[in-house]
């Protein structure tokens, strides 16, 4: 199944986002795929009007690190949404599967425990290309889509 490019979608159907405050939590694992990947969310929140001292950033070591920095966040911060943002890319071994496995079940878990949406932006890729790929190359960038996943649970959250 091909991949869809992540970044297109119907800016006119995005909420004014003015009025949210978002927290970003960034693993600096493979900092040049997530860098883009934040760029890309931030620029992403900005163009739909979100303040720029709306966006808190904290960067956590690892992608398993981002269940705790995104479960600190939401105890110690007022937010709307927050993005998670990790790449995690197939090595020799079984720890890829953990690693992704841990990292999602775990923000599945923060979905459910609290009243705080986390976007789960976090490539798990077989390779550096793909991750290339998603992060501002031919598939888009998924910082963009999910920071668009950001604005619509945060006008969601507040039904
Ligand atoms: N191999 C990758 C990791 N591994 C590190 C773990 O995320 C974690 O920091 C460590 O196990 C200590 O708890 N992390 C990534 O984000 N990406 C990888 O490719
Ligand atoms: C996904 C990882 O943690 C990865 O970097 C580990 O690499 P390896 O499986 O070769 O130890």
């Amino acid at each position: 199944m091909a991949t869809t490019n992540l970044s297109y979608y119907d800016k006119a159907s995005i909420p004014n986002a003015k009025k949210f405050r978002f927290g970003i939590v960034v693993s600096e694992w493979n900092p040049e795929i997530t860098e883009n990947l934040f760029l890309g969310a931030e620029e992403a929140l900005l163009e739909h009007g979100t303040l720029k001292e709306n966006i808190i950033r904290w960067n956590v070591p690892g992608s398993f690190e981002l269940i705790y920095g995104c479960k600190k966040m939401i105890e110690t911060q007022k937010l709307d949404a927050i993005i998670a943002i990790g790449n995690v890319i197939q090595g020799e071994t079984k720890h890829f599967d953990f690693v992704c496995e841990g990292v999602t079940q775990g923000i599945k878990d923060l979905n459910i425990q609290y009243d705080v949406p986390i976007i789960f932006c976090v490539l798990t890729d077989n390779n550096k290309q793909q991750s290339l790929d998603r992060s501002g190359g031919k598939h888009g960038n998924k910082g963009i889509e999910s920071a668009v996943a950001a604005i619509k649970m945060a006008a969601l959250r507040e039904f």
